[in-house]
């Protein structure tokens, strides 16, 4: 039987919030293609090593992943999805392991942001940055390190054998990060669309972002996001990068029509469902 499982690429390891982020979108029958780099991901699905790239976009705390968006408009592969996933951030230790002898914590440095609170009731805890939090449970297992925690989803958890000593450590509980979901054009299905990522320039004068932004109002587009990235090495020049959504399709493409008109280097980088939260 051909292997029908996506395969999913992610920066980072199993048991990662990006695999958490790729099962919530996908259920978890999937591959996960581990890759070092977000650039790898991409280069995976050029390559046809994956099927999907999952990419974190956003994050309620630590604002844009702004390097990400310059992949989106660099690789041109359509985004045919998002989906929002709560960051609840545990400590995990090998079992056996008491909270009294812990000297480091290590993990992604967006978790570790989101743990300030917690670790300066601890100031002889050392917290170290690394690739991702998965990639740091593993590495307790795989060292036996016994005076080491991580900062991890329980999938990490589970996955590496370790115990939480501690659970929920993050500031903000409702801290969230945001994911798109991107793929090939063959492989992008037909959907019927509420939202769109966007990217356009617009001239250095008066008005000329509000003209585009005030056609949207007038189609009644709600902008739910937008993002500026200077244009490498010109002054004065920036990507728009804007997220729509809309109920009514017609004006979605009477707005698109209209702004085509005042935008330069006008892309959609992808049409797809908006996140509705499971309950
Ligand atoms: O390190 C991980 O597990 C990641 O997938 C990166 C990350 C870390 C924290 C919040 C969202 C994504």
């Amino acid at each position: 039987m051909p292997n029908t499982k996506p395969r999913v690429a992610i920066q980072g390891i199993r048991a990662s919030f990006h695999e958490e982020a790729a099962f919530r979108y996908f259920g978890e029958d999937i591959d996960t293609v581990e890759c070092n780099t977000f650039k790898e991901t991409f280069e995976a699905l050029k390559k046809g090593e994956a099927d999907y790239v999952v990419m974190a976009i956003e994050n309620s705390i630590a604002g844009s992943l702004l390097p990400n968006y310059t992949l989106l408009l660099n690789y041109n592969f359509p985004v045919v999805g998002e989906v929002y996933l709560p960051i609840q951030l545990h400590l995990m230790a090998l079992p056996g392991v008491k909270f009294e002898d812990v000297k480091t914590a290590m993990s992604h440095p967006i978790a570790i942001r989101q743990c300030v609170d917690f670790f300066e009731g601890f100031p002889h805890i050392k917290v170290v940055e690394s690739n991702d939090t998965a990639a740091c449970a593993k590495r307790i297992r795989d060292e036996q390190l016994t005076d080491t925690v991580a900062i991890a989803n329980t999938l990490a958890a589970k996955m590496y054998g370790l115990d939480i000593l501690e659970r929920r450590i993050e500031s903000n509980k409702k801290n969230f990060t945001r994911f798109l979901i991107l793929t090939t054009h063959e492989n992008a299905g037909k959907v019927e669309p509420n939202k769109a990522s966007l990217c356009f320039q617009v001239g250095n004068e008066v008005g000329a972002l509000a003209k585009v932004l005030n056609i949207l109002a007038e189609q009644n587009v709600n902008m739910s996001k937008i993002q500026s990235m200077p244009v490498l090495g010109k002054r004065n020049e920036y990507n728009f990068y804007v997220d729509v959504e809309w109920s009514e399709q017609k004006q979605y493409d009477n707005a698109i029509r209209q702004i085509l008109k005042y935008t330069h280097n006008f892309n959609i980088l992808g049409e797809y469902k908006r996140y509705e939260e499971v309950v």
